[in-house]
């Protein structure tokens, strides 16, 4: 009997004027959210793929093709809503561990997908959507690069919206990247060379004998490093993995700022570690150029971040978990978290002048 039901609700779904009721509902639903305040930035983590394809007895694969095309269709009504970025957490770096039929099959399928995503007149050029590539370049494959890079700057125009995908990401590596960049660009600003302070002079001088270590300040180097160039013990590979340029500072070594509170250097511009903000690190985040992360989505029931948008999630982030699995996240899951996330806002906005007042009204009392 319950068969015969989703027979039938199926049929009646999947003809022609079943279809065209749908998408009117659709819309309807779309147009009717539109009214209320709309998250700029919405980040989704695609969990539960695999469970799909298990369930459904599928290879794994196919529940990963079923994902993508739940992001295609979430994509569609972010966009439609007026949401400016979503960004989707495609591949984590972790992700690398899993069979290794399943990590080609994801690169296959990011290939194709962006192939078709990209080409002129699909969903992201209807909406005016540029895609960007989030994480560690140097893990990807040339041939998946090149898919990448060119999709990329296919879309390189398009300026109201954004596609940020996450590929092969973790928090913690996007931190340590932006951490990395911020002390490269720190120690940047090329100092005048030679000057009888400077920092390499100094060094010259113990080298060469004509000055004794005992006074020895601690070391910031006078210009930016090459690789091996520096034995000492106060700049240190932070990486294991990656040697490349990538230089930080230990625990427990001499603050930089001592040095240019000293003076020691004459007119030498030493870098301030009080100089670094949060406004520092997140211009070396990879989001820095979006709007705060106002939504954050993960499915499969799962109530864990799994490094993802660490950095992103702030107060005023709303996290919603969903049990329902990925692949079948749809317009009927999404109005529920957008319509929570319209409450609320309109909750926080409602509490905002009283709170404000409230404030107002001790201060008055007080003084
Ligand atoms: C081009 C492009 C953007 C493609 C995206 C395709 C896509 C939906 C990728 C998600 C991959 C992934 C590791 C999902 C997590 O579910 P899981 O595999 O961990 O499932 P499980 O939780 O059931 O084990």
């Amino acid at each position: 009997m319950a068969d015969t039901v989703s027979l039938l609700r199926r049929l009646i779904l999947e003809s022609p004027p079943g279809e065209w009721a749908v998408n009117q509902l659709r819309e309807l639903l779309i147009g009717a959210l539109k009214q209320g305040p709309i998250p700029q930035h919405v980040a989704f983590e695609m969990d539960g793929n695999r469970r799909y394809a298990r369930s459904r007895r599928m290879e794994t694969v196919e529940g990963h093709h079923r994902g993508f095309e739940a992001l295609a269709r979430i994509m569609e009504i972010c966009y439609k809503c007026g949401v400016k970025v979503v960004t989707v957490y495609a591949f984590s770096i972790e992700n690398f561990n899993r069979p290794k039929y399943e990590v080609e099959g994801l690169m296959q399928l990011a290939k194709v997908k962006l192939e078709q995503l990209t080409t002129y007149g699909d969903i992201l050029d209807r909406y005016g959507a540029c895609v960007r590539i989030l994480g560690q370049r140097e893990m990807i494959r040339d041939d998946v690069l090149e898919v990448m890079d060119r999709a990329v700057a296919r879309t390189k125009h398009n300026n109201k919206a954004v596609l940020n995908i996450c590929f092969p990401y973790t928090s913690r590596a996007e931190m340590t990247t932006a951490i990395r960049s911020t002390v490269q660009e720190f120690l940047s600003p090329t100092p005048p060379k030679n000057t009888p302070f400077s920092p390499s002079r100094i060094r010259q001088k113990i080298l060469s004998g004509q000055l004794d270590g005992r006074d020895l300040l601690p070391t910031i180097p006078d210009e930016p490093l090459d690789d091996g160039e520096y034995e000492g013990k106060d700049i240190d590979d932070g990486d294991d993995n990656d040697s490349s340029g990538s230089a930080t500072l230990p625990p427990g070594s001499p603050e930089p700022r001592l040095l240019s509170r000293s003076g020691s250097y004459g007119s030498t511009t030493l870098p301030n570690p009080d100089n670094i903000t949060v406004d520092t690190i997140e211009r070396h985040i990879y989001t820095a150029d979006d709007p705060p992360l106002d939504l954050f989505v993960r499915t499969s029931g799962v109530e864990r971040l799994s490094d993802f948008m660490l950095w992103q999630c702030h107060q005023d982030t709303h996290i919603f978990f969903r049990k329902c699995l990925w692949p079948d996240f749809d317009l009927k899951d999404f109005i529920w978290v957008l319509l929570e996330w319209q409450w609320r806002q309109k909750q926080s906005d409602r509490e905002k002048p009283s709170g404000r007042a409230g404030t107002a009204k001790a201060r008055s009392m007080m003084e």
